[in-house]
């Protein structure tokens, strides 16, 4: 607690940071998302998830899967998170993110606000998010029936130093929520 002039007690500024969840379609970034911003918003953080399909419907209504049409929908949900954890927000976003050049430039941007950014990459391989298919598009894909999906026939450029790295195999959600958590932990950050 800080004083004020007056001398009231004035509660400390809550820290934002963004985690970004990127992977393959099915790698189970929105189930982490989920599980992680239940478990910060019951510890009283304030949270926002900025889910990549909710977006898409919203803020990047129009766009495709092009790379200059993801690249401007990642640039887009950048910006609103970085608003949003430079005001005490930790937001979470679930999104794919497949280039590189496009997840360093959401990184500039933090860095030059002096925002915390967190990347972790949620390392499912292609076999076994083909298996798990939650939306069908790897069947769709293989059926001739959708071109450009990401991993299959469209690149995934994956992070070289993320803060983390999930092997969503051998973990529950939960667990792989907890393993998130814990980095902001040792940052200071919750
Ligand atoms: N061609 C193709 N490639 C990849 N993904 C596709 C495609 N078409 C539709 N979808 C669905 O779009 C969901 C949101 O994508 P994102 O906004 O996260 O993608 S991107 O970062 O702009 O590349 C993404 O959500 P998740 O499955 O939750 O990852 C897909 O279900
Ligand atoms: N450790 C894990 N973390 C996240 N999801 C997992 C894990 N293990 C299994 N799953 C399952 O994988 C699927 C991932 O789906 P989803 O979260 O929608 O993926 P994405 O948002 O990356 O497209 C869910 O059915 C989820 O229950």
């Amino acid at each position: 607690m800080t004083t004020t002039a007056r001398g009231r007690q004035k509660p400390p500024t809550a820290q934002g940071a963004t985690v970004w969840l990127t992977g393959l379609p099915s790698a189970g970034k929105t189930t982490i998302a989920r599980f992680l911003a239940g478990r910060l918003r019951a510890e009283g953080h304030r949270v926002e998830v900025l889910d990549g399909d909710e977006i898409r419907r919203f803020l990047s209504a129009g766009l495709g899967f092009s790379r200059e049409d993801r690249n401007t929908n990642v640039q887009r949900i950048g910006l609103v998170a970085e608003v949003l954890a430079r005001n005490g927000v930790l937001a979470v976003v679930p999104v794919i993110a497949p280039y590189a050049d496009s997840r360093e430039a959401v990184r500039k941007r933090h860095e030059a606000s002096g925002t915390p950014y967190i990347e972790v990459h949620v390392a499912t391989p292609v076999e076994v998010c083909s298996e798990r298919d939650v939306k069908g598009l790897y069947a769709r894909q293989a059926a001739g029936r959708l071109t450009g999906l990401t991993g299959v026939d469209d690149p995934y450029e994956p992070p070289l130093d993320p803060a983390l790295a999930l092997d969503t195999r051998s973990q529950t959600p939960e667990q792989s929520a907890d393993a998130v958590h814990a980095v902001l932990a040792a940052r200071g950050l919750v």
